[in-house]
């Protein structure tokens, strides 16, 4: 590209992440504003739809010529999560472009890239005078970092999406430290747990059986090696990550505050602990459930459980949703050959270790196919001094162009057309 274009896409990219949509409070409007701008500048078709307020979700269309076949859905979130901001070397919402060509922001991977790389791609098609076979819509959905269930969730189940007819959504993937780009052809379910014990209070120094603290530490004992058990085929190289059940503890709540920090000699009535539990498709939910009930949180030990989360990613019969990496899905391959064709490698699909609003697409009997095209790039989303480099940035877009021409050009008699 010419030098002034890639100042402009850069630019662009930058422009996105320098608006703070953290949670718990993104900045919806100005997303809003932004991505409508954009839609505008493109020429393509734009709706804020709120189904709650407040929270839009930003649906973008690029009408294809034969309206009656399925239309291709590219889905990103706007919001992302919070920042620990003097942990960040570069201000987190200063998307600055250091010497190496490193992007810092948050939400530089997870997942503003995605977002703008899907209007990059989508821009530059359209001005090389590409028409679309098929419809190409783009959702720009709220809150995925807190569920989705004000965005992604209510969409997949609006009459809105019904119309849409869509045939095969892309989602968000990882970032790949190797050459190869990762895929995801389903997802673990997010269980986020909260514990609580009860138990006589007393003196901190009186050695006695049944108080709060005693109880907590025993389902912590129990969590911890339930979660070494799991931990340990991973390193045993026995499963992969998003093949086992993951658990960790995302805090602890007790003690008795004092304007002086805790108490020190009183052994509190309460104590709580949160996990972050990762359910695999191919894990029993009942059976986890009912470890939860009997070992991490039983009546016995006078305790109570509560999900904050307690997502589900089987379908009415109770399969698990996955998307078909072979050549009965014929999305599955175009992909893998648009991508082979920009010159990237893909590496062997694999069931994504967190979870994304792909889940709820998938969960209607579509493919769904988690990507995130960035190579050679830690994996930082969640963490400090999330970066993308620009290099990455700008093959993504072009690795994105070729996928979108495939994907609307598929006639689906097992041909594409080219109508460049
Ligand atoms: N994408 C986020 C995560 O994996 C939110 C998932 S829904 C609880 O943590
Ligand atoms: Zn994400
Ligand atoms: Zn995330």
């Amino acid at each position: 590209e010419a030098e002034t274009e890639v100042a402009a896409i850069l630019s662009r990219f930058q422009q996105y992440l320098q608006i703070n949509t953290a949670q718990p409070t993104p900045q919806y409007q100005q997303s809003t504003e932004f991505l409508i701008s954009q839609a505008k500048l493109i020429g393509l078709e734009f709706q804020s739809i709120e189904f709650v307020p407040n929270k839009p979700l930003i649906l973008l269309k690029w009408p294809g010529s034969d309206p009656t076949l399925p239309s291709i859905l590219l889905n990103s979130h706007t919001d992302v999560v919070p920042v620990e901001q003097d942990k960040w070397v570069h201000h987190p919402f200063g998307a600055h472009l250091d010497s190496h060509g490193n992007i810092f922001a948050r939400g530089s991977q997870d997942m503003k890239c995605v977002g703008m790389q899907y209007l990059e791609a989508i821009r530059r098609l359209k001005s090389s005078g590409f028409v679309p076979l098929r419809s190409v819509y783009l959702s720009f959905v709220p809150d995925e970092e807190i569920g989705g269930h004000d965005g992604a969730e209510k969409f997949a189940d609006s009459d809105i999406f019904n119309s849409m007819n869509v045939g095969i959504v892309l989602d968000e993937g990882l970032a790949s430290p190797g050459e190869n780009y990762r895929t995801f052809y389903a997802e673990r379910c997010p269980w986020w747990l909260v514990i609580k014990a009860t138990g006589a209070p007393g003196h901190g120094a009186k050695l006695y059986d049944n108080s709060a603290m005693e109880n907590l530490l025993k389902s912590i004992e129990s969590v911890r090696r339930f979660r070494a058990s799991q931990f340990d085929m991973v390193k045993a190289g026995l499963k992969a990550e998003g093949e086992v059940i993951s658990v960790n503890m995302v805090f602890l709540k007790a003690g008795t505050p004092s304007p002086t920090g805790f108490v020190m000699n009183l052994q509190p009535s309460e104590a709580e602990a949160g996990f972050d539990i990762r359910v695999p498709p191919t894990a029993d939910p009942e059976s986890l459930e009912r470890r939860i009930a009997e070992e991490w949180a039983p009546v016995s030990r006078n305790m109570t459980f509560q999900f904050k989360q307690r997502g589900s990613i089987h379908d009415e019969s109770g399969r698990p949703v996955l998307t078909k990496t072979d050549s009965s899905n014929p999305w599955w391959n175009l992909l893998e050959e648009a991508v082979r064709k920009a010159n990237g490698k893909l590496g062997k699909p694999e069931i994504f270790p967190a979870s994304t609003d792909a889940r709820y697409f998938r969960q209607l009997g579509l493919p769904a196919i988690g990507f995130s095209p960035m190579a050679n790039t830690p994996i930082l989303l969640h963490d400090h001094n999330e970066f993308l480099n620009q290099d990455e940035y700008l093959k993504g877009i072009h690795i994105y162009e070729s996928i979108i021409k495939a994907y609307a050009s598929y006639t689906s008699n097992g041909s594409t057309k080219d109508e460049l």
